[in-house]
């Protein structure tokens, strides 16, 4: 099977396909996990990105579906050096999404690195002229930008999910903007129920549900383009406990009448260093976000937490009054350590400041 991998600026490398059949187009992003291959493909944070591995061999330990992170495969495409097990090409096949390897990953790392994220088509077939890359190219440069696409309503839930719990300590609405399933997991193992909802739920129906508080999910794209959910956090700020990941970071920023900006390749990996402006404490942690909160636009009551310690960005902001805080970074790990996993229980402490 022939593969080639088309970016924007006129870069195109032709390697070998594995996976499915087909195109698809996206945004060329690296992670530097050296594991977890399985989660970082079933992130929904990933939809509208071709994943590129900056790690060599891919594949190596098999596929099992309790590393899943999300029902399927969310990542456009994928692109590897090397893929080392028939279980991951299955795995793509599978969930119909195209991979490329024996291409050289460091190169395109190093040039993302420079220039910054690109728009790129993937292609794989059984035979790919020049002509056709030529077309495929003129494709490329008229694909939307990640930041004029509606993704979070392709991995939200569609219906209310109740994810029960013996002993019930605490009742959370997770506002579903594309969830990692360990979120979930990392609750309901804290005796604490979680009420899923899709992501344009309205405040007074997430008030309906009662909850001790509300959790923001991470969530693929630009937060920006999300008025509505931005609108919602509004609405319940001042009214119940507020915690957000990743994306729910960012929209709680926006909440507060802050802003974001697009990152130049963003943070993705398993090794993130930040660091707790309150404690001085260092945490590594897993990342992947292409987004980030402006520190100077946020509002006097509201505070940096957390800061990356590689360039300084925010990983975390909080309320000084109110019991709402949120981080950039993942607590649940999937792929990454599990140094910030503590976190879950300040969540569920939330509760005693109702
Ligand atoms: N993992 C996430 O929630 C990612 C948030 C957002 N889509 C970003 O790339 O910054």
């Amino acid at each position: 099977m022939e593969a080639v991998l088309i970016l924007e600026d006129g870069t195109i490398l032709k390697g070998k396909g594995f996976g499915a059949e087909k195109e698809v187009f996206g945004e060329l992003v690296f992670t530097t996990v050296m594991t977890g291959y399985v989660e970082v493909l079933t992130d929904p944070s990933y939809k509208g990105q071709i994943v590129m591995m900056t790690y060599p061999l891919e594949g190596n330990y098999g596929v099992k579906r309790d590393w899943f992170e999300s029902d399927g495969i969310k990542a456009e495409g994928f692109v590897v050096r090397e893929v080392t097990s028939k279980a991951l090409d299955d795995f793509l096949k599978e969930y119909d999404i195209p991979g490329i390897q024996d291409i050289d990953t460091r190169f395109l790392t190093r040039k993302i690195r420079d220039k910054g994220v690109v728009k790129s088509c993937l292609k794989v077939g059984e035979k790919i002229d020049d002509d056709e890359i030529s077309e495929l190219l003129e494709k490329v440069r008229k694909y939307k930008d990640i930041s004029d696409i509606d993704l979070v309503p392709l991995v939200s839930t569609k219906e209310p999910k109740i994810h029960k719990v013996d002993n019930k300590k605490a009742r959370c609405v997770l506002v579903d903007c594309g969830v990692k399933l360990n979120i979930i997991r990392s609750l309901t193992q804290r005796n604490c129920e979680v009420i899923q909802v899709p992501y344009n739920t309205s405040y007074d129906e997430i008030l309906d549900y009662k909850p001790d508080f509300v959790l923001i999910s991470n969530g693929p794209g630009d937060p920006a383009r999300l008025k509505d959910v931005i609108n919602n956090i509004k609405n319940l700020i001042g009214v119940v406990p507020i915690t957000g990941i990743c994306l729910g970071n960012q929209l709680l920023a926006l909440a507060f009448g802050g802003e974001t900006y697009k990152m130049k390749f963003g943070h993705r990996g398993g090794n993130q260093p930040v660091k707790n402006l309150e404690t001085d404490k260092v945490y590594i942690t897993s990342q992947n976000h292409g987004f980030a909160v402006k520190e100077e636009s946020l509002p006097d009551d509201v505070e940096v937490s957390f800061i990356n310690l590689n360039d300084m960005t925010v990983e975390g902001i909080k309320h000084k009054d109110l019991p709402i805080f949120s981080v950039q970074f993942h607590p649940e790990a999937r792929p990454g350590p599990h140094d910030t996993m503590f976190l879950f229980d300040e969540m569920i402490k939330l509760k005693d400041r109702k």
